[in-house]
């Protein structure tokens, strides 16, 4: 029941300069843009017509959606925003190079901290001048739900009580919903709706600025596993650049 359209946002500067970023709040890179653009008229030319757009509270996710919908001609659209679909904090790696992370730790030590399942980054402290506690845009948050890392189980726990609550009504009452978020929200986003495995989602990528669309049942399980890019060639190139970053 109703369709699900995700999106990455473009291309950060830090991920033009290949640094772990996490929850620090880095804007969209003029390629980044470029890409968000492209990702609406994607929307646009395949006639799909978000009803309500869902973003995380970080910035390149927002003007992503922004610029997206923009080139949709879809600027009045109603959006809504939670922490809840943030980046997964990536802890004392947040604004590291990925490239001497993995020099430095190894490519077994730097893969568990980027890909596995269910271990964590060391913790950020809070007194690094990337560390997010503090932060007015968190005000409202726990302080026990405040993370200072993340695997990414843990952005499955804190990403699904917004999906059930806040995504799943609105497919249910058949909009066309997009979600604009991040490369390991949407992982575990996907990893829920297309059932993967723990071991088998430390495979998967997801590039910036393409669309990914899934078709849903009346239970909100994917007609069709693993959904489908809007341009699946374009998909195919940058999930390899995704899965090849730190490598010099
Ligand atoms: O937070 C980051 O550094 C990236 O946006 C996601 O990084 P990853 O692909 O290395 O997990």
């Amino acid at each position: 029941m109703g369709t699900l359209v995700l999106l990455r946002h473009g291309e950060s500067v830090w991920n033009a300069e290949g640094l772990f970023t996490g929850w620090v709040d880095v804007d969209l890179s003029a390629t980044g843009e470029e890409e968000a653009r492209r990702g609406g008229k994607l929307l646009h030319e395949a006639d799909l017509r978000p009803d309500i757009v869902h973003t995380s509270v970080l910035k390149r996710a927002i003007r992503t959606a922004n610029l997206a919908l923009e080139a949709a001609d879809l600027h009045w659209l109603p959006v809504r925003r939670s922490w809840r679909l943030n980046e997964r904090h990536y802890g004392a790696l947040q604004g590291k190079d990925k490239a001497q992370t993995r020099e430095e730790y190894g490519d077994e030590q730097f893969m568990v901290w980027r890909r596995s399942y269910d271990t964590p980054p060391p913790p950020i402290a809070d007194n690094d001048p990337y560390s997010q506690v503090g932060e007015r845009r968190y005000a409202e948050l726990p302080t026990e739900l405040m993370p200072r890392t993340e695997c990414l189980a843990d952005v499955v726990d804190r990403m699904l009580p917004y999906w059930y609550d806040q995504i799943v009504p609105d497919l249910a009452a058949g909009r066309t919903v997009l979600v604009a978020a991040h490369g390991n929200s949407l992982r575990a986003l996907v990893k829920h709706l297309d059932g993967i495995d723990d071991a088998t989602i430390a495979g998967l990528n997801i590039p910036t600025g393409i669309p990914l669309v899934y078709e849903l049942n009346d239970d909100f399980t994917p007609r069709k596993t693993g959904g489908e890019y809007l341009d699946p060639e374009a998909a195919k190139d940058a999930i390899e650049a995704v899965k090849n970053q730190g490598k010099k």
